[in-house]
């Protein structure tokens, strides 16, 4: 087996040395960056045929180490796994059903995780969602509250403005949009962990009086159309294909007519919304997000529209999210002994192998992500848009 292993390495010229169990040291290139110790003998068959999902599993199960600079780690385990299995795409997966229990027990094991192990590596906010970079210079701190901006520039966001947050996370955008526009928000989430930390900084800010915040299922929302504007932040990657249109209709509900939905968050780079990246796909859903699904802009524009919504602008900002994961994976690479006090070595495992990998993934376009705004067409037709974006930029 070892010999076969040796055999399916030799001529690859990629930067990766394997050490094994009894010492013995295969490099695959002349001028190894990473070291991929195995432990376990039974693991040599995989390694021939080495799946990302396969490599990430047996990292994350302990039966390899990895030395080096894990964004090298995952360069490598991309160039080994394209190099041995090809870059067919992967086969059209069946779609997971989803209900509120089996969704809120996979919203919890991912962000009921632990605020201080968040807090380490996002920026102060909280915001757990793509950036925005006006130059791709800027630290974390400015360009979250960028895109905080952004998106409340999008929603041409006024004083008074009753707004709805659905899956606001710790609130970051709840008490920005109080906090700097007037608005008054109901957000919801669906972790307990997030719920009680939001609410502590909603209290810390003397907001209490214009931010709301519950723990509620989008399926559970108001439909009387009491919101001026609804804004839905990397959240319906939890929704699935299947729910997709209900989705779209309770957000149709909960807006009034005339008013304005933004939905920001990460698309397929499949029309038939199947994953991507030799294995990359099946690793988050088993570790990272459980019932995660990544549609295609095609397939939620298709969801928005059969709602009733009329969509008005869509921006893609695939490479600000690839900045921004590398950022929270730069600023979690450098507080990995305190990460540790916080979340089992297991855990911490999944969560660097996910943000070093998800920025790589994006840089290579194997995913995207859009701001996709829709309008509530008054019986009219009307809407109270400006006739031009000028206003986003002045
Ligand atoms: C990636 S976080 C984004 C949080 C926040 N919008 C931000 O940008 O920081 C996804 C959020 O969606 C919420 N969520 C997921 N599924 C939900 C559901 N079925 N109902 C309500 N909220 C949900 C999670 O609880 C979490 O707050």
């Amino acid at each position: 087996m070892l010999a076969q292993l040796t055999a399916a390495f030799r001529d690859l010229q990629i930067p990766l040395r394997v050490k094994l169990w009894d010492g013995k040291q295969i490099d695959l290139g002349p001028t190894p960056r990473v070291t991929l110790v195995v432990k376990d003998p039974s693991l040599v068959a995989q390694l021939a045929h080495p799946s990302l999902d396969a490599l990430g599993a047996a990292y994350v199960e302990g039966r390899v180490d990895l030395e080096g600079p894990i964004e090298e780690a995952i360069e490598v385990g991309d160039a080994l796994s394209t190099a041995l299995l090809g870059d067919e795409p992967p086969p059209v997966e069946q779609h997971a059903a989803h209900d509120k229990r089996s969704d809120a027990a996979a919203i919890s094991y991912h962000y009921d995780l632990s605020n201080e192990f968040y807090r380490l590596w996002l920026d102060r906010d909280m915001v757990y969602s793509c950036a925005y970079f006006e130059t791709g210079e800027e630290d974390l701190n400015q360009a979250q509250q960028a895109k905080l901006r952004h998106l409340c520039r999008k929603l041409r966001l006024q004083p008074g403005d009753r707004l709805l947050d659905v899956g606001c996370g710790w609130g970051g955008l709840a008490r920005f949009a109080a906090r700097e526009c007037g608005a008054q928000v109901y957000g919801i989430t669906l972790s307990k962990a997030q719920l009680e930390l939001g609410l502590q900084r909603v209290a810390e800010e003397g907001l209490q009086g214009r931010v709301t915040l519950e723990l509620l299922d989008y399926r559970d929302l108001p439909q009387d159309g009491r919101f001026d504007k609804v804004v839905s932040v990397g959240m319906f990657e939890h929704v699935g294909h299947a729910n997709l249109p209900l989705y779209c209709q309770r957000l149709f509900g909960a807006v009034k007519a005339g008013g304005l939905v933004m939905n920001h968050g990460i698309t397929s780079r499949f029309t038939d919304g199947r994953p991507v990246g030799r294995g990359a796909g099946e690793f988050i859903d088993r570790y990272v997000f459980p019932q995660g699904e990544l549609p295609h802009l095609a397939t939620i524009a298709r969801a928005i529209s059969e709602a009733g919504l009329e969509i008005v602008d869509v921006e893609s900002l695939r490479l600000h999210y690839a900045r921004t994961l590398q950022l929270w994976s730069q600023g979690l690479e450098r507080r990995l002994q305190k990460a540790a006090q916080w979340v089992p070595e297991k855990s911490l495992r999944i969560w660097r192998l996910y943000l070093a990998g998800c920025a790589y993934g994006f840089q290579h376009g194997w995913m995207n992500l859009h701001q996709i705004l829709a309008v509530k067409p008054r019986d009219d037709g009307g809407h109270d848009l400006p006739w031009t974006r000028a206003d986003l930029y002045s």
